[in-house]
């Protein structure tokens, strides 16, 4: 394991019954970024989560998480990885203070609770029930469980499927926040802008196997991609060229319109075209 990474697999295999869930999965997630998982139902990507974790066994391969086997984890190494939890906190009479206090007591070396409510921004409903929160409140709460022990990896399966738009940013400024603090992340997501918001690198998993990997503005040779120049014609109707070399497209139509040209568009393959390449269903458009 090369130093610096929180994480390897190699080889990694898993059926359930008839299903193969992962079929020689490979993974190399260093320490202190955040990375993603992106890939269509069933690819496989809570499988993974769940035996990085060591709440899964698995059938082969090797598995390496801040530098232990998870499917024999110790004390020390739990206290070391967290994990968030869906409703951990669910059925409680407990305020969010007491959760939070509650559950640092299971750590050998817990972060300040009162730190932890402020870092998810709980602090003014530290003395409500848990019952009584929102579910993006409750999310939050569920990441504020998953930070208290101090964790150096964070493993969030979809954490924020069912926020809000605003939710959901406010989600993403905390998770920048830990990882400014060094905290390594690695998180499934179904929402590709979250995926290109948030992670230094991604995953794309199908079929129980790694199909690509890399940053999101590169992914799968997407910086290197032909740009499509779009602009308007005279009679007002789109035109548009593929092209390699979208600068000279550009200089010979605005020498042809004598100035500005109308409509000008330059673009190049989204996130989300990409994605869908990977994953064989492109978009016939
Ligand atoms: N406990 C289980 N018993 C039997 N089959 C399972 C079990 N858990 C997962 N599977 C199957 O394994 C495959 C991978 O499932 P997994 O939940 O890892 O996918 P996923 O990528 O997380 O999907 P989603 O995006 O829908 O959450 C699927 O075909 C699923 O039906």
């Amino acid at each position: 394991m090369a130093e610096g990474d929180a994480v390897r697999v190699r080889g990694l295999r898993k059926r359930y019954g008839d299903v193969v869930a992962l079929d020689g999965l490979d993974l190399d997630i260093r320490a202190g970024e955040v990375f993603g998982l992106l890939g269509p139902n069933g690819a496989g990507k809570s499988t993974t989560v769940e035996i990085l974790q060591g709440h899964r066994s698995r059938d082969s391969g090797e598995v390496s998480v801040l530098g232990a086997d998870p499917a024999a984890p110790d004390r020390r190494w739990k206290a070391r990885v967290g994990i968030v939890w869906q409703d951990e906190s669910a059925v409680t009479e407990m305020t969010v203070g007491e959760t939070v206090r509650h559950f640092a007591r299971y750590y050998p070396r817990p972060r300040d609770p009162a730190e932890v409510i402020a870092l998810v921004g709980l602090e003014a409903k530290a003395r409500s029930r848990v019952k009584e929160l929102s579910g993006g409140q409750r999310r939050r709460l569920d990441v504020a469980l998953g930070v208290i022990g101090g964790p150096r990896l964070l493993l969030l399966d979809e954490p924020t499927t069912g926020f809000d738009p605003v939710a959901r940013r406010q989600f993403w400024e905390l998770i920048r926040t830990l990882a400014a603090e060094g905290t390594t992340i690695i998180l499934t997501t179904h929402y590709l802008e979250e995926a290109e918001a948030l992670a230094d690198r991604l995953a794309v998993i199908a079929a129980g196997r790694v199909v690509a990997e890399g940053p999101p503005g590169s992914l799968a040779g997407r910086a290197e991609a032909r740009a499509t120049v779009h602009w308007a014609g005279p009679d007002g109707v789109e035109r548009s060229e593929e092209t390699g070399t979208p600068t000279a497209t550009v200089t010979s139509l605005a020498r042809r319109f004598d100035g500005e040209i109308p409509g000008l568009r330059v673009t190049r393959p989204t996130l989300e075209d990409v994605y869908l390449r990977l994953i064989g269903q492109e978009d016939p458009r």
